[in-house]
């Protein structure tokens, strides 16, 4: 049994405290279903969200077959299935596939043959299994519904919470979700508690729960609540209830609710004694009034939650899937990784003949160039631009390249995140496989752009500098992505992310020295943020000694040793996977 004693949810506004949740005393059997009506902001969700253990209680507690959910630690991820108002599935994947995923990640399955079951099983219970092989996007909003619960059934959980499951729906397939719901609460002994704003069908549920301005002010069966009320009809109850405050309509039920809990009882009775209530294996009907002391119950089999390397193994099968089926995002992947580079060789094309000229000067006509200092000078300024430019060139654009990598990459999925978190996703395997997935872009970007100009533009460098280029190339880009994947985990929206994103990379060629120099105070204070001038350095420094003169002439900003800047790239990295894994780690789920 799930029981709520004087169970509140606070919050502070203006400085005042607020109880969303106010003072909530139920009791609810095993193998019962029950509606959370109420008028629109009555704390519905908030409810179930307390419910759920994502809203922690500010007083009261929360008790799951006796056990007090607060001292005793909250009900394992497995147990509870919550399904949001949002879709908890992506477009692009099947209906079997989005099935096949959320066990992977949430049930520690013995063989293929389990899995195949426990999908097979999910999908005939939830009416999908003709439907398992079209995409999420083509659903309709009822199977889009089915599916979210599919989802959440995977782990056979003792307690489904919905949050409006049926809105928005044709009266038809609410019925049939609603049915659905009362038929899953009659399996295992599963608690099925659904919000919804519907007053109709409430003949389908054990009882309704009528909460006004956060407080009960009515829970028992549907048949009841128009008497209860005095009222006509269901319709009628909501302007009923702004008759009178919350706090009358409160104590009004607390003096009447014992004759409304017997009868509930008594309804419960005849669904036992007609062999409607199908309780959980080895577990004996529960005795609603009896508090079950932990342990002394011989329990089911338990589900439990899957390892890291299943669900980082689940989650990247699962994000490259997403990114081949996205024709968009692959044909953008493939338009920058080819005209990007593409760019910069076009534009190193004049260069090509002054850096040539540079060296034939020095080697075949150097008594000549001595005596024409001020054609090498002008020959040096020329080379000197035109090499620096190449380099902060392919960097800046990898800098673009990492920003579209990563700035939407948890933002924008944030809410299924935090859902499959909830379910028992570890944040780390998440995060594992954000960092797989990335890596190999910015592997696949960094490589093409060095090897690509390089062949049109060769990379001028001492011995080893052409090494050092792509090094410093992976380093720019892994940084970028690094860092615009600990905004993308830090920000509360995609936009927010995307913005921040671009803005920082707007800001990598200014404050980089390489075009104007800065302002000594603020080149210090900047220049340890700014990952374009420690990749442009460090490829500057691996040329070779002429071709670097030529560079050192145009630029006023000084430029570090090749080390200190891979140290420092290395630990932009490390700041922004830190920055990733405390996003990650933060409860997000508004
Ligand atoms: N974290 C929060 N901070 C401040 N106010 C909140 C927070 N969460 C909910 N509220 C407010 O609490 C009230 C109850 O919200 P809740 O979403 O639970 O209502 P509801 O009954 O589910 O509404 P609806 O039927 O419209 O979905 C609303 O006025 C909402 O704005």
């Amino acid at each position: 049994m799930l029981e709520l004693q004087d169970v509140s949810f606070t919050i502070q506004k203006d400085g005042e405290s607020v109880n969303l949740v106010d003072q909530v005393n139920i009791k609810v059997p095993r193998g019962h279903f029950m509606a959370i009506v109420g008028p629109s902001g009555c704390g519905k969700t908030t409810l179930l969200k307390v419910i759920a253990g994502l809203n922690p209680e500010s007083a009261g507690g929360l008790f799951w077959e006796g056990r007090n959910l607060s001292i005793e630690g909250d009900l394992d991820a497995s147990d509870i299935g919550y399904v949001p108002q949002f879709s908890i599935a992506y477009d692009p994947l099947t209906v079997d596939e989005s099935v096949e995923a959320a066990t992977r990640l949430r049930v520690k399955v013995r063989n293929m043959e389990d899995l195949d079951q426990r999908i097979d099983r999910v999908l005939e219970e939830t009416g999908l299994a003709a439907i398992a092989d079209r995409q999420v996007k083509v659903l309709s909003g009822g199977q889009k519904r089915r599916l979210g619960l599919a989802m959440e059934l995977v782990s056979d959980p003792k307690l489904l919470l919905c949050d409006e499951v049926t809105s928005g729906l044709d009266p038809r397939s609410e019925r049939e979700i609603v049915r659905l719901l009362h038929d899953l609460s009659r399996k295992e002994g599963r608690i099925v508690l659904s919000v919804t704003h519907s007053l109709a069908h409430l003949e389908l549920y054990d009882s309704i729960l009528v909460l006004h301005e956060g407080r009960v002010a009515f829970h028992g069966p549907p048949d009841q609540v128009t008497h209860y009320f005095s009222v006509h009809d269901t319709e009628e109850i909501y302007p009923k209830l702004a008759t009178q405050t919350s706090e009358r309509w409160q104590s009004s039920w607390m003096k009447h609710r014992e004759p409304y809990y017997t009868k509930l009882e008594r309804n419960r009775q005849r669904l036992v004694d007609a062999g409607s209530l199908e309780m959980p294996r080895q577990e004996e009907a529960p005795d609603p009034s009896a508090t079950t002391p932990l342990g002394t119950k011989p329990q089911p089999e338990k589900v439990r939650t899957p390892g890291f390397f299943t669900q980082f193994t689940t989650l990247l099968s699962r994000r490259w899937r997403i990114f081949f089926r996205d024709r968009g995002q692959v044909f953008l992947q493939l338009a920058i990784l080819i005209c990007f580079p593409l760019l910069v060789t076009l534009f190193s094309e004049d260069a090509k003949g002054q850096i040539a000229n540079l060296s034939d000067t020095r080697q075949t006509d150097i008594k000549e160039m001595i005596s024409e200092e001020a054609m090498v000078k002008k020959g040096q300024v020329q080379v000197g631009s035109a090499v620096s430019g190449i380099i902060m060139f392919q960097v800046i654009l990898l800098c673009l390249m990492a920003s579209n990598n990563s700035a939407r990459e948890i933002a924008a999925e944030r809410p299924i995140f935090e859902k499959e978190k909830f379910g028992g996703l570890r944040p780390t395997a998440y995060l594992a496989s954000k960092v797989t997935f990335l890596a190999c872009l910015v592997l696949a970007q960094s490589l093409w752009m060095a090897v690509f100009v390089n062949m049109f533009a060769p990379f001028r460098g001492g011995t080893g500098g052409f090494e050092s280029h792509i090094i410093f190339l992976l380093l720019v880009n892994g940084g970028m992505t690094a860092i615009c994947l600990g905004i993308s985990s830090l920000m509360r929206t995609a936009e927010q992310a995307s913005l921040l994103s671009i803005y920082l990379v707007g800001f990598q060629l200014p404050l980089s020295g390489a075009v104007l120099a800065l302002p000594g105070a603020v080149e210090s204070f900047t220049r340890p943020f700014i990952s374009a001038y420690w990749a442009w350095s460090g490829s500057v420094k691996a040329l070779e000694p002429k071709v670097q003169d030529a560079v050192q002439t145009v630029i006023s900003t000084s430029l570090s040793e090749k080390q200190v800047c891979m140290y420092i790239l290395a630990f932009h990295i490390g700041a922004g996977l830190i920055a990733a894994w405390i996003g990650t780690r933060r409860h997000q789920w508004d």
